[in-house]
């Protein structure tokens, strides 16, 4: 074998690291499954077609041909596989999924962050009203509370709050373009040349303090109420309000944060979206929001749908681990495998010792400082146990 180097931005995980990560997603996996999500698992690889709906320049995948030359892709993103197979299952609605898996994303080479990661998630399919953006405002709250995870931050945004003001001002159509543009990339010089039509006007408060429109919920909410009123930012702004308000009742201790200058985190999204952090790391631990449109891509039917997916390495970086190695070490010979056995059973913490003989078995119990449990009798026989 001449490459022995793993491929770019992908890792190997052992010992400690990777039983926290089985344990952390089992616990998820068994709090989904009690609140009545059934498991959806799909394939690694799928057709490209599956993921044209992610903007490509967030989600680059790697690339391969099947046999007949159909471009393929490993998975970027788990959501569009569960729009595809509720588009060609006939899966009657509603339904709860939870789902856990890698997705594959390349990045830039040196940028530091891994192209594998393990997602866990659930997405809720039939449902409109607000209470099933609530189950998984509150499905991802209380999974980091039960990983003691401190100080989550949530972030609130909305998909459609940026198109909604944008369509309602007097500018041309590529003018809008142009302004949205620079708001997202904060191009200050672009967007104040952009925005100066507005100046004096009712606008004129909100349009020049948007790039900046993030932070405190109760902050940001109040500059937009100094916007003039604009029927379909209406019901966008109650939804935040009213989703603040449950964070507030139901995780008292959560921060709430709101963003309302930045392009949707995901572009199916048509609704709320929600991210959580912790104020250690800029990367975030859960992620989602609601996505009506997405199954129209695949079959002429709208449904509405919301889900969110934890990024399940961020929380095993945020867990202490625990130092669990077993501590026992049990001797025995091969036709003593029965009496072993019960031992393994009885001592917590143990583990069979696989040496040939007592001597190699006391090497391993030094080494890995461990209590040696002779079951051979080997040590008494000749007195060095
Ligand atoms: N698939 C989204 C998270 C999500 C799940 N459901 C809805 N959104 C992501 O990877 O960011």
């Amino acid at each position: 074998m001449k490459n022995k180097n793993l491929p770019s931005g992908t890792r190997d995980e052992f010992g400690t690291e990777a039983e926290v990560k089985e344990t952390i997603q089992n616990k998820l996996f068994k709090t989904f499954r009690q609140r009545g999500f059934r498991k959806l698992t799909t394939p690694v690889l799928e057709y490209s077609d599956v993921f044209q709906p992610l903007s490509a320049e967030n989600y680059r995948p790697y690339q391969l041909l099947d046999e007949q030359g159909e471009p393929l892709v490993l998975r970027p993103d788990l959501t569009l596989p569960v729009a595809r197979v509720m588009s060609t299952t006939g899966i009657e609605l509603p339904v709860k999924w939870y789902y856990g898996g890698d997705v594959f994303r390349v990045k830039k080479q040196l940028s530091g962050s891994y192209n594998q990661l393990t997602q866990a998630g659930i997405e809720i399919v039939g449902y409109k009203g607000l209470k099933a953006d609530w189950e998984c405002l509150e499905v991802a709250l209380a999974g980091c509370q039960d990983m003691a995870i401190k100080n989550v931050t949530i972030e609130l945004s909305h998909a459609k709050f940026v198109d909604t003001l944008i369509e309602q001002l007097a500018l041309p159509e590529p003018t809008k373009e142009s302004l949205k543009q620079a708001l997202f990339d904060k191009d200050l010089s672009k967007y104040n040349q952009l925005s100066e039509p507005f100046e004096r006007t009712p606008y004129s408060r909100f349009i020049s303090e948007w790039p900046w429109l993030f932070g405190d919920f109760d902050k940001v909410m109040a500059v937009a109420a100094t916007l003039p009123e604009i029927k379909p930012l209406q019901p966008i702004i109650a939804n935040l309000k009213a989703t603040a308000a449950f964070i507030h009742q139901l995780f008292p201790k959560a921060n709430v944060t709101l963003d309302l200058s930045i392009p949707s985190p995901q572009s199916y999204y048509t609704g709320m979206a929600f991210r959580g952090f912790t104020d250690k790391s800029a990367g975030y631990l859960f992620s989602g929001g609601r996505y009506d449109d997405l199954l129209t891509n695949f079959q002429n039917v709208k449904t509405s749908a919301v889900g969110v997916a934890f990024d399940v390495d961020a929380l095993v970086e945020r867990t202490n681990f625990p130092d669990d190695t077993p501590t026992a070490l049990i001797f025995f010979n091969a036709d003593q495998w029965a009496q072993a056995e019960a031992t393994l059973a009885e001592v917590p913490n143990s583990t069979l010792c696989l040496t040939d003989n007592f001597e190699a078995a006391q090497q391993l119990a030094a080494s890995t400082n461990s209590r040696l449990i002779d079951l051979t009798k080997a040590g008494e026989k000749n007195g060095t146990n």
